[in-house]
């Protein structure tokens, strides 16, 4: 270990996801072995100052690009303790509320070494005439003061890894500890990687009692965090929730279990609706959905009273658009373009080839004869027509079909785009708003798209409703279906004719649940192929080679499976066919990144949302470029013939995409379609994954596997995520509770308020429950109820 001290110049590279930086350090004095009067220091720092001295611990390594480096283990602030350093130090963005007339005071207060004063005796702060806000400003700095190495080590000694410890340190700062020794349960919630076990491990280890409220609330947080990822619930039953807290508590009552919920809903932390609790922004995001929609169909309800469309005049705009597309719409088909001309609000869903891109064409056409909409209109900055979706394949094939600017909802709205506030997006107006894709929407995106709509006269949400739900949490598509408060048109008819129409019979069997032998035929364009699991890789790997063979080209074929690990999982799968597809070359440059290899020619898939450089989830691109020597721009990909430049901070963000998982290839189609499923699979296997995947195939589509993990997709219904959403919509609209089930104990005063106004009702037991470990809690749950005291 070697030590100097330095002046920090510049922040040269930070990653906030683990607070690795390089920092351009400017020596003071000497470092054995090095003779500049600069160095690079690389390491995990928290918030360091620029101008601020440091001491640094850790080795001198050899870097093969930018030479001698310096690695920093651990550092530690030295305190500015000259007049105009110190004035400075204190008058930074780092004490906020302090300006230079203060910072006087603390110095003749308490001298030039007022830091450590105050770090070592914190009472000394009564003795400075400062308000009570600047007290607080000044402690908690000075609390914050080289903490980081300090509490990262703390944390290790607890058993957190650095990477968890980096993110609690992100989120508490200098307050990492004293927020963990209030309450180690009350992070669950906050930071990934740092979940109920973890804490437990920690609490149990410092004696906090089973039946601590801390300790329960934190194992309430985790199921409904639980609930919400994995499975995409928006609530969960309170006996559920009850009976899974006491296995992951190991409990033997429900009682304090109650209790803790009922004090979670004072601290507005959870909200109990009726039979089912749910996490408050969760609750309320739905709730605002619910109240918005409603304020959108009150609002053109009452700007439309005046200005309905003569029934005649749209008959014959529907006429006129049939002419101009040489189509005839069938009777729904014609509904659905009637409904959106005359509705506010109308919906459309339907299967592949059932024509929602014809009519949103024709509603397009239609409302040009009848808004009389010049088409130099159409093409103005403040176009009348708004054309969306949630992906930028999906926008792309809606302009290309209509002719018409199509944007991602992220564009349109300018989200994630600079650094804009959420308050500042664009409005949208206009007369018509379509959003395709809709069942890729989720109840996040969804709220902020509708929050900015002012001034538009019709909106139609249109997409298929027996697809996989959205990646994110909720089911806003299904649930304005099921809600029946908007007009809707379900198209059940196939149109689409030709090349791969035994194909989409297929996929409208699946989801009728009709025919089930039809999935193992051989016909034009699809074929089954039986294997078990240990040889997939080998059999997809044949079935690639064939294809090339046969003339498809590398880019027409796409290999989908349900899951990312086994033979037949997707990261296996990419090595191999990488290996066909784009071997490595004498000479060929790649580079290596989270146990992937990426070369040049690749195709790739981007893991997360990007607006700032227009790339989305779930997109594909190809590799054309590759530089390993730099760090800002190391790799060079080609999405939709638009070069993105990748830093190697980015990359964390791709992997390779000859293979991807159903849940990723949601809104892209391929020319031929290699899907893989096995019973290894099993929790996935659901009737609307598989609709997914077959609907993915334009031409030909090969299916590999075990016939019992097909069978059981067909047989199990999906879209079964637990929202709340549909009710609140009906409650909202003034419309009656669909079923008993949903029938809360809310009362009617309470309907149209927001969580904050909603007054926690408490709960309790209406007989005693006593556990039993020997049997299924669910049993002992029957009968038990929860109700309002
Ligand atoms: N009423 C109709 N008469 C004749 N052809 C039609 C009619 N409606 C749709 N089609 C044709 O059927 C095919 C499928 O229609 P379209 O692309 O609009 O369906 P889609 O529901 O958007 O399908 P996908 O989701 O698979 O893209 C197209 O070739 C379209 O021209």
């Amino acid at each position: 270990m070697v030590e100097f001290t330095g002046k920090i110049n510049g922040i040269v590279f930070e990653n906030d996801q683990d607070l690795y930086k390089i920092l351009d350090v400017e020596i003071v004095g000497e470092l054995k072995g090095y003779s500049r009067d600069e160095i690079k220091v690389t390491g995990s720092f928290g918030d360091v100052q620029v101008n601020g001295s440091y001491q640094f611990e850790g080795k001198l390594v050899m870097h093969n690009k930018f030479g001698l480096q310096f690695r920093a283990s651990s550092y530690k602030q030295i305190l500015p303790h000259e007049e105009g350093s110190l004035t400075r130090y204190l008058s930074s963005d780092k004490f906020p509320g302090i300006g230079k007339k203060a910072a006087g005071k603390i110095i003749n207060a308490l001298g030039l070494n007022a830091l450590s004063v105050l770090k070592e005796k914190p009472s000394k702060i009564d003795t400075l005439s400062l308000t009570q806000k600047q007290k607080d400003t000044l402690l908690s700095g000075v609390n914050s003061i080289d903490s980081y190495s300090e509490i990262i080590l703390k944390l290790a000694q607890f058993g957190i890894n650095k990477k968890v410890a980096g993110r609690l340190y992100q989120l508490y700062h200098g307050d990492t500890l004293k927020k963990l020794q209030a309450d180690l349960y009350a992070s669950v919630a906050e930071v990934t990687g740092y979940g109920f076990k973890r804490a437990d491990q920690l609490g149990r280890g410092l004696g906090i009692t089973s039946e601590d409220p801390r300790r329960i609330k934190g194992a309430i947080f985790q199921i409904l965090i639980d609930e919400l990822s994995s499975k995409g619930n928006t609530y969960v039953e309170l006996a559920k929730l009850l009976t899974d807290a006491s296995k992951l508590l190991n409990i033997k009552k429900f009682d304090p279990i109650a209790n803790c919920v009922n004090d979670l809903q004072h601290e507005g932390k959870i909200v109990v609706d009726g039979e089912n609790a749910a996490l408050q922004n969760i609750f309320q995001t739905e709730t605002d959905i619910a109240r918005i929609m409603k304020n959108l169909v009150e609002k053109r309800q009452e700007q439309d009273k005046n200005e309905q469309y003569d029934p005649k005049d749209v008959e014959a705009a529907i006429k006129e658009a049939e002419k101009r597309l040489k189509i005839k719409y069938d009777e729904t088909q014609k509904a659905a373009i009637e409904n959106a001309l005359t509705h506010p609000i109308s919906i459309l869903t339907g299967g592949p080839g059932t024509g929602k891109t014809t009519i949103i064409n024709g509603i397009l056409l239609a409302l040009r004869e009848l808004a009389d909409i010049p088409a130099s209109a159409l093409y103005s900055s403040d176009p009348p027509f708004l054309l969306a979706a949630p992906t930028g394949r999906a926008a792309k094939r809606m302009e290309e079909i209509t002719g018409i600017t199509a944007k991602t909802i992220h564009r349109l709205l300018g989200l994630g785009i600079g650094e804009n506030n959420p308050d500042d997006l664009n409005e949208l107006n206009g007369e018509i708003l379509i959003i395709d894709e809709m069942s890729m929407v989720d109840m996040f995106l969804f709220k902020q798209l509708i929050s900015n709509i002012n001034q538009t006269r019709h909106i139609v949400f249109v997409g298929d409703k027996d697809q996989l739900p959205s990646v994110g949490a909720g089911n806003v598509f299904s649930d304005l279906i099921k809600s029946k408060a908007f007009p809707t048109t379900v198209l059940k008819r196939i149109h689409r004719q030709g090349e791969n129409s035994t194909i989409i019979t297929l996929a409208h069997d699946i989801n009728d649940n009709k025919d089930q032998d039809n999935i193992f035929k051989k016909t034009k364009n699809y074929s089954f192929i039986k294997c078990q699991p240990s040889l997939i890789s080998q059999a997809i790997s044949q079935i690639v080679k064939l294809a090339l063979k046969r003339g498809f080209s590398k880019d027409d074929i796409q290999v989908l499976g349900a899951m990312y690990h086994g033979d037949g999982g997707v990261n296996n799968l990419n090595n191999v066919i990488q290996g066909i597809m784009n071997p490595p070359k004498k000479d060929s440059k790649y580079i290596i990144a989270h146990d992937e290899i990426f070369r040049i020619g690749d195709r790739i898939l981007q893991l997360q949302n990007n607006p700032e450089r227009d790339i989305y989830n779930g997109q594909i691109g190809k590799i054309v470029g590759i530089d390993v020597q730099s760090s800002k721009r190391c790799l060079i990909a080609s999405f939709d013939e638009r070069e993105v430049s990748f830093s190697k901070k980015d990359l964390i963000d791709l992997t390779r995409a000859y293979a991807i998982t159903i849940h990723k290839s949601q809104g892209s189609e391929f020319p031929l379609v290699i899907l893989n499923l096995t019973m290894q699979n099993y929790v996935m296997l659901k009737r609307n994954l598989l609709y997914t995947a077959v609907t993915r195939a334009e031409k030909n589509l090969v299916l590999v596997g075990d016939p019992r993990a097909y069978v059981m997709a067909l047989n199990t219904p999906g879209n079964d995520r637990k929202t709340g959403l549909t009710a609140k919509l009906r409650k909202q609209l003034g419309m009656s509770e669909q079923n008993s089930e949903q029938e809360g104990t809310e009362d009617k005063a309470a309907e149209n308020e927001s969580v904050k106004e909603k007054k926690p009702k408490d709960y309790i037991l209406t007989s005693e429950l006593i556990y039993s470990g020997q049997i299924d809690p669910m049993i002992g749950m029957q009968g038990i109820k929860l109700k309002a005291k």
